[in-house]
């Protein structure tokens, strides 16, 4: 198995050095996010690197004086300290400067990545919504999106790094040109010390990041496994069924595998990475040896003497930094790509969306020979379904599971497009308005109703967001929806905490959620309200109430329920009946009784079962 991933890795994954480096464009516009977070601090950051950066050559300059100072005062009989003093003075101002800086440093790089994690991950947020819902079902899409999201971190240590970088770069540059000034030689053997241990480190990083991103959907899965695995949620289904054994081994077993390719590039990484760095040594001992020869030979002082060998130490150390610095840009670089692609992902419409809405319905919806199959999938889930609903009409949408209930809705809310056909509101092709009015022209209510863990106001206000301190709204909503009644039990009202995974959260039963969930509905004056199945969870009671305030609020309103319950769908003035993507039959209730087809049947069998 590991073997077979590790040739995918070579045939598909694999990422060529020259995407590596052509990732690095991507750096200038990064820089110009960063420079708009915080343009203050960018500039203190700036100026530090910048002293950080002449600070080291200043020191061993400073050194090479002093003991250039003591070799002349040893030599002369009137000894006279003030100048090495003054000197000793100056080398420990400029370490106490030098401490302070890679303080200030670290402060306004912590500052400034906190900042910029902060808005990178309020971009991702909102791009995310307004991806499209098919989209995002798409795994190969989803996988980038989940790599933009968690490569947060690592953009900020892409920061600190391409920060830092470009500091080396300064102080190298000071250092070398120390270097030049007394022996010009000792630069070739210092890139002959270097180049070895750059290509290493280039090839690894290279092959790490083709490691994680052909792992993607494979590290997505652990941490879904490891969410389920050890999680307040599924903590029931997984002890009582006994659970724990067959995810951790499909945990291990999985994770074990990356491990293991992990492992094998860390070894030679280091093994490689240690035997290039003797060299560099190796080089270093080689410019001591040369620099020792020309102190003895009277060519250089001693004071010379610690002044290169201290840069030729310092500038391999620098420049060992400065190459893998590089390639861990790199290696986020290509994360960066990820990023900035998610980012600018095109949302223009695919059509031209510039009818404006009609404020009220006129005549209705209009379904016409409408196919769909979901992307990526040749399974045909609605097959040419034709049907209106009229304007003020409530509709029942009934059939078995999987018969397509849900979908016709999707489609009508403009989640996803008709494969062919194409649905109309008042004559004229949905996708003809702008998707964002078209939108809010509807109150919804899932089956899979989000169960948001806010306090109870945000989770109906969640409706309407926008009236989340109408307190009044927020009540008659719940009214409406009966939630009234469980809130009254709660110890905190509308401001109790709901669900167990923050402090003081009171988790409620299914019912009570679909209640609360219900009132979301009611939060706004919405043209068309559709609630898919929004009472299963209720007792027969609760259910009739919430019946008979919805058919009393919704006078008047275009509405279409999904239900399984025949003495709500009952109430609907017409009843579509589904069955495997086609219309089985539509009228209402008396008509589909008379018809004594499958929705006589279906109603026959669940009144004999409350009988
Ligand atoms: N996002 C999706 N991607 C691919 N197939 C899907 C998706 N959602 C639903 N399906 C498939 O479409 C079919 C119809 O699903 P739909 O949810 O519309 O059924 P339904 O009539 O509402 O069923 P139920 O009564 O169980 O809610 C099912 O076979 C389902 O597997």
């Amino acid at each position: 198995m590991a073997r077979s991933r590790l040739k995918s890795l070579k045939d598909k994954d694999k990422t060529s050095l020259k995407k590596s480096f052509s990732a690095l464009i991507y750096i200038p516009r990064f820089f110009k996010e960063i420079w708009k977070t915080n343009k203050k601090r960018f500039i203190l950051s700036a100026i530090c690197r910048l002293i950080g950066a002449i600070l080291p050559v200043l020191i061993l300059w400073v050194g090479k004086v002093i003991i250039d100072e003591i070799i002349l005062q040893s030599t002369i009989d009137a000894v006279n300290f003030n100048r090495l003093w003054t000197y000793v003075a100056l080398e420990f101002g400029l370490i106490v400067l030098s401490d302070l800086i890679s303080r200030a440093i670290s402060l306004t790089d912590n500052l400034l990545g906190d900042a910029y994690s902060i808005d990178s991950s309020v971009k991702i947020i909102k791009k995310t919504n307004q991806i499209d819902i098919s989209l995002l079902e798409d795994s190969e899409f989803y996988d980038k999106l989940e790599r933009a999201r968690t490569q947060t971190a690592g953009r900020v240590g892409l920061m600190s790094n391409a920060l830092g970088e470009i500091q080396s770069l300064i102080s190298i540059a000071t250092l070398v040109a120390g270097l030049i000034y007394f022996e010009p030689y000792l630069i070739i053997l210092l890139v002959l010390s270097i180049i070895p241990s750059f290509i290493n480190e280039i090839w690894f990083s290279q092959q790490q990041y083709s490691l994680a991103r052909g792992w993607t959907a494979e590290r997505r899965e652990l941490d879904y496994l490891r969410f389920i695995g050890a999680n307040s949620q599924t903590a029931k289904e997984i002890k009582l069924f006994g659970l724990t054994d067959f995810i951790v081994d499909r945990f291990k077993n999985l994770s074990q595998e990356y491990y293991q390719l992990n492992k094998k590039l860390a070894v030679k990484r280091s093994a490689l990475g240690f035997i290039f760095n003797i060299l560099g040594t190796l080089s270093y001992y080689g410019a001591y040896i040369f620099i020792i020869y020309r102190v003895v030979s009277g060519v250089i002082t001693l004071g010379e003497l610690t002044f290169l060998s201290g840069s030729f130490n310092r500038l391999t150390r620098n420049l060992q930094d400065f190459f893998a610095k590089f390639t861990r840009i790199t290696e986020s670089a290509l994360y960066l790509k990820d990023y900035f692609e998610f980012i600018d992902w095109s949302i223009v419409p695919k059509y031209e969306e510039n009818q404006p809405i009609p404020e009220k319905i006129v005549s209705g919806f209009e379904f016409r020979n409408v196919h769909f199959s979901y992307p990526d999938s040749d399974h045909e889930i609605l097959k040419g379904v034709t049907f209106t609903i009229s304007a003020g009409e409530k509709m029942a949408f009934v059939g078995k599971n999987g018969a397509g209930k849900t979908t016709l809705t999707k489609l009508l809310l403009r989640f996803y497009e008709p494969t062919s056909g194409e649905i109309l509101l008042d004559g004229v092709n949905i996708n003809r308005f702008k998707k964002d009015d078209y939108q809010k022209y509807f109150g919804v209510i899932f089956q899979d109703f989000f169960r948001y863990e806010f306090t109870v106001k945000e989770n109906i206000a969640v409706g309407d967001i926008a009236e989340l301190n109408n307190q009044e709204k927020i009540e008659h909503a719940a009214q409406l929806s009966l939630a009234t009644e469980v809130i009254s039990e709660l110890k905190k009202g509308y401001n109790q905490q709901l669900g167990k995974r923050f402090a003081k959260g009171q988790e409620l039963s299914g019912g009570q959620w679909q209640k609360v969930a219900l009132a979301r509905a009611y939060m706004k004056n919405a043209e068309v309200l559709i609630l898919d199945e929004p009472t299963s969870a209720l007792d027969a009671k609760a259910e009739s109430d919430v019946f008979k305030r919805f058919i009393g609020l919704t006078q008047g309103k275009t509405s279409i329920i999904i239900s399984h319950r025949f003495s709500t769908v009952r109430q609907a003035d017409r009843i579509l009946v589904l069955e495997a993507g086609k219309i089985l039959e539509i009228g209402t209730h008396n008509q589909l009784m008379a018809n004594n087809a499958l929705y006589a049947q279906l109603f026959q069998l669940q009144a004999e079962g409350y009988q």
